[in-house]
Parts: C-alpha cells; sequence; structure tokens
C-alpha cells in the first residue's frame, strides 16, 4: 500500500468508523472503508462496534475537523516523501511517492531530472535473503543473499513483451535498466492508479462507464491476442491503470435505495469518460504468455506447423483473459465479485464449477444485455467462451451511451423473498464479505479481497491449463509440454511433473495460501501465480526461498494465532454460495517465453535499452 493511501485510507477509517452497512451488499467499497490499514491499527474502540451511519451525526465530537484532517493527511505525506529511498543505478531520476508495491518490487512516482517527464519507475529487488539463512545472518559472516533466478527469467519477459507492444490501452515502457541489485522498469505514469481504487470509491460503476472502462480494456486484449501473440493472464482491476480526468457533477445523480453509499459518479461524456476515469490500460505483464511469434506467425515453439489441437490450445490459452474480462465486467456492474468465499476450498470449487449468481438486489437495475455479456464470458467451457473478437460485436459493447433507468422501487420488505429473520442480507457471512464488522469485530479487508481475486484466477488459470495438458497427453498430442513449455520460463519447472501433481501441488499451494504465517504471504502469491514451481512448493523451498517478500497490506495474522484461516474469515462455516442458492431474489445462474535470445546475456549493472 503507497504510505499515502494508507494514510488517505486511515483518514477514511476514521470519518467513517462504526458505520453501519444497513444496505448490506458484499462490495468491495464497504470492505476498504472498513478496512483497517495494517500499518495502523485502529485505536478506536468503538470500530469494532457496529453502530449508525455517518460518524458526523451521531459521534460528532469525534470527528477530525476538515482542517484538523488535512493537517494530518499533509503531515503523514510529507513524513512519508521525506522517506523515499534512492537507488544506485536511478541517479537520473528523483523519486516524489510510492504508488504501488508487488511481491518483490516497489512501484514510484518519479521525475526524470534531465527532461522533467513524469513517470513510474518499477524497482525489483533481485536478492532475496535466504530466510533458512537469515536466522544465522549475524552468526554466519558467510551469509549470502540468494539471487532469484525465476524471477529474472520474469523480469525479463515482463520487459520483452512489453517493449514489443505499442497500444493505447497499454502502459508503455520508456525504458530498462539494472544496477547490481536491481532492475528498473521506467514506465509511463499513470496518475489515476489502480481501477481497484476507483471501484473502491464508487461503490460501482454505471454501465455507460463500465463500457468506457471495459472497451479500453479489451481493445488492449485484442491488441496483445491478435496482434501481439500475447496472453496476459492476470487481468484484474489491480493490473488496470487509469489517467484520472475530472468528475463534472451529475444533472441527475443516480441514486438506488439500497446504494446510499455510491458517490456520484459525474456526468459521462462520450469518448471521454466519467467518474474521474479517462483512458484505462493494462499492466504487469509478470504473468503473460507469448502464444505465437509475431515474426513467422505461427504459434510459439513450431516451425510452419500448425497442428489442430495446437490451434485450439492457443485460442484457450486467449480464453483464460476472457474469462477474467467477465470477471471485471461483473465487478465493475455491481462493486462486488463473482466468485467470493472465505473459504479457499469453497472460493476453488466455486470457480472452478462456474457458480455465481447475478444477485438481488444490485443486479435489478443492470440490463440484461450486460448480463447476456457476462454469461458468455464466465462459462466454464472454454470453447463455448467469447473471443475478443465476439465479446468486441456483442450488443452492449457497441451500445451509445443512454442516460441511465430511473432506479426501481425498492423496499426491504417488499423483495419478492423474504430474507431471513427480518435482517435482510444482513449476516456474519455477507457482512464479512462486503468487509463489514461482523459480531466478532472482523474485517477481511482489502488485501483479502486483492487475494480472492489472485486465487480466482490462479484456480481458473490451473483449471484450464491442467486439463489443456491432460487432453493432450492423453491424445498423444503435443503433450503437457505443449508448445507453451518451450517459451514460458515458469512452466519449465513444471514439465516433468504428472498432470495429476500438477493439480495437486497447486491445490496444497491454495491451501498454503490460506493457513500460511503472514510473512509468508507473498511465497503464496508467487506459488499461485506460477512465479514459482509447483515443485519447489512440494519440497518446501518456496517458503524458505521467498519468504523475506513484504506486503503492506498482507493480512495480519490475529493475534495468538501462528496461522492465519482462509481469508481470516470462518463464519460458521457459511458461504455466500449457499445463501445464494437459497435467498438469491434474481436469476441465480448455474454456469456451468517469449525467448530470451535478445536478453543481455549477464546482468550489465546501469545499462539501459531504451524502448
Ligand atoms: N505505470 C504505472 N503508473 C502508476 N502506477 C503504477 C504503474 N505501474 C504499476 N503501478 C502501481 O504499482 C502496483 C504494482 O505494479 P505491478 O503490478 O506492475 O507490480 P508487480 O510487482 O508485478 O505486482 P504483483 O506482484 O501484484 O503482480 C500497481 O498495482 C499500481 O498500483
Amino acid at each position: 500500500m503507497p504510505p499515502g493511501a494508507s494514510v488517505v485510507d486511515a483518514f477514511k477509517n476514521l470519518i467513517r468508523h462504526g458505520k453501519h452497512h444497513n444496505n448490506n451488499q458484499p462490495r468491495i467499497a464497504d470492505i476498504s472503508k472498513q478496512d483497517t490499514p495494517s500499518d495502523q491499527p485502529s485505536t478506536d474502540p468503538s470500530a469494532a462496534q457496529p453502530s449508525s451511519r455517518g460518524l458526523r451525526q451521531h459521534n460528532p465530537d469525534k470527528s477530525p475537523q476538515p482542517r484538523e484532517a488535512a493537517e494530518i493527511i499533509v503531515e503523514e505525506e510529507r513524513k512519508a516523501k521525506a522517506k523515499m529511498p534512492t537507488y544506485k543505478g536511478l541517479e537520473t531520476y528523483h523519486i516524489e511517492e510510492k504508488m504501488g508495491d508487488g511481491a518483490f518490487s516497489n512501484v514510484y512516482r518519479a521525475v526524470e531530472i534531465s527532461t522533467g517527464r513524469r513517470v513510474a519507475v518499477k524497482v525489483v529487488r533481485k536478492y532475496e535473503l535466504n530466510s533458512s539463512q537469515a536466522g544465522d545472518k549475524h552468526l554466519n559472516p558467510q551469509f549470502k543473499k540468494k539471487p532469484r533466478v525465476t524471477e529474472r527469467a520474469n523480469i525479463l519477459k515482463e520487459v520483452q513483451i512489453m517493449r514489443g507492444t505499442s497500444h493505447p490501452s497499454i502502459v508503455k515502457l520508456y525504458s530498462f535498466s539494472e544496477s547490481e541489485e536491481h532492475y528498473f522498469l521506467v514506465m509511463e505514469l499513470m496518475e489515476g492508479g489502480e481501477l481497484f481504487h476507483q471501484i473502491v470509491k464508487l461503490t460501482y460503476f454505471s454501465e455507460n462507464l463500465a463500457r468506457h472502462v471495459i472497451l479500453q480494456v479489451a481493445r488492449g486484449i485484442r491488441y496483445l491476442h491478435e496482434e501481439r501473440g500475447v496472453v496476459h493472464r492476470d487481468i484484474k482491476p489491480e493490473n488496470l491503470l487509469f489517467e484520472r480526468i475530472e468528475i463534472i457533477p451529475s444533472k441527475n445523480p443516480i441514486h438506488r435505495p439500497y446504494d446510499e453509499d455510491k458517490e456520484d459518479e459525474g456526468e459521462f461524456i462520450p469518448g471521454v469518460g466519467g467518474g474521474g476515469i479517462g483512458k484505462v490500460k493494462i499492466a504487469d505483464f509478470g504473468l503473460s504468455k507469448v502464444v505465437w511469434n509475431e515474426q513467422t506467425m505461427t504459434p510459439c515453439g513450431t516451425v510452419g506447423y500448425t497442428a489442430p489441437e495446437i490451434v485450439k490450445d492457443e485460442r484457450y490459452s486467449k480464453s483464460v483473459d476472457m474469462w477474467a474480462l467477465g470477471c471485471v465486467l461483473y465487478t465493475l456492474l455491481c462493486g462486488f465479485p463473482p466468485f467470493y468465499d472465505e473459504s479457499i476450498n469453497v472460493l476453488t470449487e466455486k470457480v472452478a464449477r462456474g457458480y455465481y449468481t447475478f444477485l438481488s438486489p444490485w443486479w435489478d437495475d443492470i440490463s440484461h444485455s450486460a448480463k447476456d455479456l457476462i454469461t458468455h464470458l464466465l462459462c466454464v467451457d472454454p470453447a463455448q467462451r467469447y473471443t475478443i473478437d465476439e465479446f468486441l460485436g456483442h450488443p452492449w459493447c457497441n451500445a451509445a451511451p443512454a442516460p441511465p433507468p430511473p432506479p426501481t422501487p425498492f423496499i426491504y420488505g417488499n423483495l419478492k423473498e423474504p430474507l431471513s429473520g427480518g435482517k435482510p442480507l444482513d449476516s456474519p457471512l455477507l457482512s464479512a464479505a462486503r468487509g463489514g464488522r461482523t459480531h466478532e469485530g472482523r474485517s477481511p479487508g482489502i488485501a483479502t479481497l486483492k487475494e480472492a481475486f489472485d486465487i480466482t484466477y490462479a484456480v481458473h488459470r490451473m483449471e484450464e491449463e491442467g486439463a489443456r495438458r491432460r487432453k493432450y497427453n492423453g491424445r498423444g498430442g503435443a503433450g503437457a509440454r505443449g508448445f507453451l513449455s518451450g517459451l514460458n520460463e515458469d512452466e519449465e519447472d513444471l514439465d516433468d511433473e504428472s498432470d495429476s501433481e500438477h493439480e495437486d501441488d497447486y491445490r496444497r499451494a491454495a491451501r498454503e495460501v490460506a493457513m500460511a504465517p503472514v510473512q509468508d504471504h507473498q511465497v503464496h502469491r508467487s506459488v499461485l501465480d506460477g512465479r514459482a514451481g509447483p515443485r519447489d512448493q512440494g519440497k518446501g523451498r518456496i517458503i524458505q526461498a521467498t519468504g523475506a517478500g513484504t506486503n503492506t497490506e498482507a493480512v495480519k495474522p490475529r493475534a495468538g494465532r501462528g496461522r492465519r484461516q482462509a481469508f481470516e474469515l470462518d463464519l460458521d462455516n457459511a458461504t455466500l454460495l449457499g445463501r445464494r442458492h437459497k435467498r438469491a431474489v434474481g436469476s441465480p445462474l448455474k454456469m456451468e517465453g517469449l525467448r530470451m535470445d535478445d536478453q543481455p546475456p549477464h546482468p550489465i549493472a546501469g545499462s539501459t535499452m531504451l524502448m
């Protein structure tokens, strides 16, 4: 979490603490608003207690005055900026602010000193302390840092892919360089940051705004799939960045009675945007794969030969992005993800079976056309799933921006199916899913939701790619190694594993994510996103090798517990799915390397590749 963000979140938390959600939808926005920043534990005793909405009305004595709050923010930002690091090899840039971080990297907003150009710089650590040695560090003067070989391959692949792209919907890479300790990726700056945070801010997007966003993403995907032979494999709101535009207050703000919290997203201006969102671009190619060679126009790993199963494999690889596009569109339109569960096993099952629903009342006012499009994306069978061209040809994508329909009058008591106990949707489960404080005072937090996305996508990739391997093996076709394995470094680790072992390893890895001590948090992301091989995981090496990763958003273990539970939310074994089956008012749906030839052969300290 960027320092600025933690301050803002802390402020939001301060002014919103004690807010009780009488709307009860499991929204990402609610989750964030209730989230206590991990580095700034709440000291407010009322924070764990449900209370009435709006601190200003209900607890005016404790409400920070606007000037006070502004001063706090300014002071915190000043402190955060003063702490900006300097990196050997990056002297030509002035680092201003941390914008984000990943497993082994930090992303900063910076200014190129010679030109004044504002950029984003991703600084990736080359070495990690080997945690098995870390304990001996002071005793053993021979202590060595461990080079992260797999990560080097991944970074170089990411760089190669970004270098080869030029599209308005793809974040540009300006230059790549490295020092002894770090890799530096200097990129186009997307001032708005992650789309994720804008969903948090606006609760959900109008259809016009959702279309504006998703079409830009889709055009970027089309370019990657059809012109570059690249599958992104990690399309999610965190990896979609935007350029900020001014919000022009709406003449007729949308108001849905069950969404009192929805901030006015402002007028939508066709061709420009709305909700503060202008251009949207795809970032983070760390998990991307090349599925065909753009020069020879052949699938990678083959020369002038394209067997039917290879063509199919290419299509199926791409279909992973289409499924993710469906998840993003679903989330934009309603503010919560299609697949979520407190238990990682249940979440895995839901993703694998494609269990999701258009939950009422939040989907009631959304057009049938949008739902139809989503059902063609979130279908389990990749052969049935829309391709990017089918997506772009769908009527919803081509509808002219229209004024929003008037909201459906909504009274809780008038729900077609009464919700249990006279407390509609106000269950520990849904409260937890939306991030409201439960009776136990817990909140899953924004990190949990992000992790839910990560796990959902990882499970989906695992399911589909594993299934393809099995199919080819069975047919004596391209085999488990397929054409992908030769080009994408991270798959090579898996090659001599049987398919079932492979899947078991992933399932084990997924379970590990849920059960690991917090310091291993990043390890599991790397296991799940395929940056580390299941083989490593099986030998228990990954945890040792990468346990030093830090993430300020990592879910903290609760006091007195050595290991955390799945998302820290095992509430009476209740699941959203279970409740949806019983209660959903709407229509529940049961849906069913790049070659590194031109990479520098050895690390070249201080070298720069200009794009
Ligand atoms: N070009 C950019 N402009 C603005 N912010 C950026 C940019 N690139 C990255 N960020 C911020 O930094 C975060 C991490 O970047 P990125 O996803 O590329 O890193 P990563 O190490 O690969 O992360 P992960 O481990 O999550 O995949 C992004 O989610 C975003 O908040």
